[in-house]
């Protein structure tokens, strides 16, 4: 079967992963890959529907628990709808958070141990995993910098969770990160969005 690349970019609220997909999908369709750029929560149409879920309401719509299971539901219509076909075709996709997102929040943050929410992930996505993961790190100082632009209408649900929250999953994307170099690499996102994009291409190169 020929498969493509799975690429994911992760990190907390306002890193920049938004910004580093769009320029990375114009760098590699310029070399001629054939790209889909995604995002979760969200990516297929029933994954959206439970975004809205997720993102609006209050913090305390949901237990911890039913927000794990709400993620990981969203994850498996986007893995089976948009995810695993393009790879099958081919494609390089690029994807803005991933299960580590849940493993940092919902584990980090939420307090749900890794091995609860990798069997969700075993079940649900039937443990698809990226090849390759981007974790944007920026400076407390530069994410209170953005986050301040983002927010300036005010937070949505999970934006919105408490610093302490807030702490524990920026520690939980450094352990992982730690715990497999060979799929992670960690970029300085403080860094002007050119460089950072330069920085994430330079380490796709080796597969162009
Ligand atoms: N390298 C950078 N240097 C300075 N500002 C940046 C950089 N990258 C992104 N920004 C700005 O920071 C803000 C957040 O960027 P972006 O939306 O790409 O982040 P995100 O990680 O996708 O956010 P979210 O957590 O909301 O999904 C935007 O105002 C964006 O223009
Ligand atoms: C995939 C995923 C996401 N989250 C959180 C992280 C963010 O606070 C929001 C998504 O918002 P964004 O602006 O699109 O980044 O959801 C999470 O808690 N768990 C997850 O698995």
């Amino acid at each position: 079967m020929v498969r493509g690349r799975f690429i994911t970019l992760e990190g907390g609220e306002g890193v920049g992963k938004s910004t580093q997909i769009r320029a990375l999908s114009a760098a590699l369709t310029a070399r001629g890959v054939a790209v889909v750029a995604t995002r979760e929560p969200g990516g297929s149409a029933g994954a959206e529907a439970i975004r809205a879920l997720l993102m609006e309401g209050s913090d305390d719509r949901w237990d911890a628990r039913s927000e794990a299971l709400l993620f990981a539901a969203a994850r498996a219509d986007h893995v089976a709808r948009t995810i695993r076909p393009a790879l099958e075709r081919g494609a390089w996709v690029l994807c803005d958070r991933f299960v580590d997102s849940s493993r940092a929040y919902q584990g980090g943050g939420g307090g749900i141990t890794d091995a609860d929410l990798l069997a969700l992930h075993g079940f649900g996505s039937l443990g698809l995993l990226p090849d390759h993961t981007f974790l944007l790190a920026v400076s407390a100082r530069e994410a209170e910098r953005r986050l301040a632009v983002r927010d300036a209408a005010g937070a949505d649900r999970m934006g919105s969770k408490p610093a302490d929250y807030q702490a524990r999953l920026a520690a939980r994307f450094a352990e992982m990160a730690a715990a497999e170099p060979e799929r992670w690499r960690v970029i300085d996102a403080d860094a002007p969005a050119e460089a950072v994009t330069a920085a994430i291409m330079a380490e796709l190169e080796a597969w162009l």
